[in-house]
């Protein structure tokens, strides 16, 4: 990484399965420029998933050899599955374009910010329980998944404290613009700073 790329910066969605992270991340993104940073994953694409804009679906073989090649700044197995982020993928997309985002589970969340300090800022996305569990049913999404997600609420629940900051997520229109106007502070703080 060089120092313009330090300046810019990585900001992590992350909260319960359900909370409408990606729906947020996705928007607040496009409100702002920002460009996505794709996890790779073992899982088949569900119904409305595309390649190449929710993840990069791969095979467990392909999966294998990135990790042992090293590429992986952090990879964790969900329900049989595995997920991980590319480092490559960040440093590049942070060199040839402006600060990043990504969606991510808090542990994966933890793990971003240990390895790039204050160049990550984590927005932490959430809804009751049971406003997660009826998004992910109404999702389509098999209800086996659903259980094991909600199974995980408590525990991503914990993880708001250490959060940069916080959001409800119950009107997404007001969601997205208290994020993008929070994000455009920080966004601002940078172009001064580098001037
Ligand atoms: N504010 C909102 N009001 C109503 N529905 C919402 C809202 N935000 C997101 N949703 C819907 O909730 C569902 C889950 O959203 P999304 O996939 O963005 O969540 P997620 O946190 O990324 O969870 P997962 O990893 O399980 O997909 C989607 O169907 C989405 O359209
Ligand atoms: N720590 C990481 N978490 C990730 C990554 N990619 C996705 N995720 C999170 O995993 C769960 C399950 O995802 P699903 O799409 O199968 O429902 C969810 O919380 C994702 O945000 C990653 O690379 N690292």
């Amino acid at each position: 990484m060089n120092a313009e790329s330090d300046r810019k910066l990585i900001i992590v969605f992350t909260g319960p399965d359900g909370s409408g992270r990606k729906t947020v991340a996705d928007s607040v993104g496009a409100t702002l420029g920002m460009g996505k940073v794709l996890s790779y994953a073992t899982r088949k694409p569900r119904p409305g998933e595309v390649n190449g804009q929710d993840y990069h679906f791969i095979t467990s073989e392909l999966y294998e050899q990135f990790d042992r090649a090293g590429e992986f700044i952090e990879s964790i197995s969900i329900n049989e599955s595995r997920y991980g982020v590319r480092g490559s993928d960040i440093d590049q997309s942070l060199q040839l374009g402006g600060s990043v985002y990504l969606i991510l589970n808090p542990e994966g969340a933890q793990l971003l910010k240990e390895q790039y300090g204050d160049q990550v800022v984590r927005l932490f996305i959430y809804a009751d329980r049971r406003t997660v569990q009826e998004r992910q049913q109404e999702a389509g999404i098999d209800p086996a998944i659903v259980q094991s997600k909600m199974d995980q609420y408590e525990t991503a629940i914990a993880y708001q404290p250490k959060c940069e900051h916080a959001f409800e997520n119950y009107d997404l229109a007001h969601t997205v613009f208290d994020i993008s106007n929070t994000l455009e502070h920080y966004l601002q703080r940078n172009l001064v700073e580098r001037d």
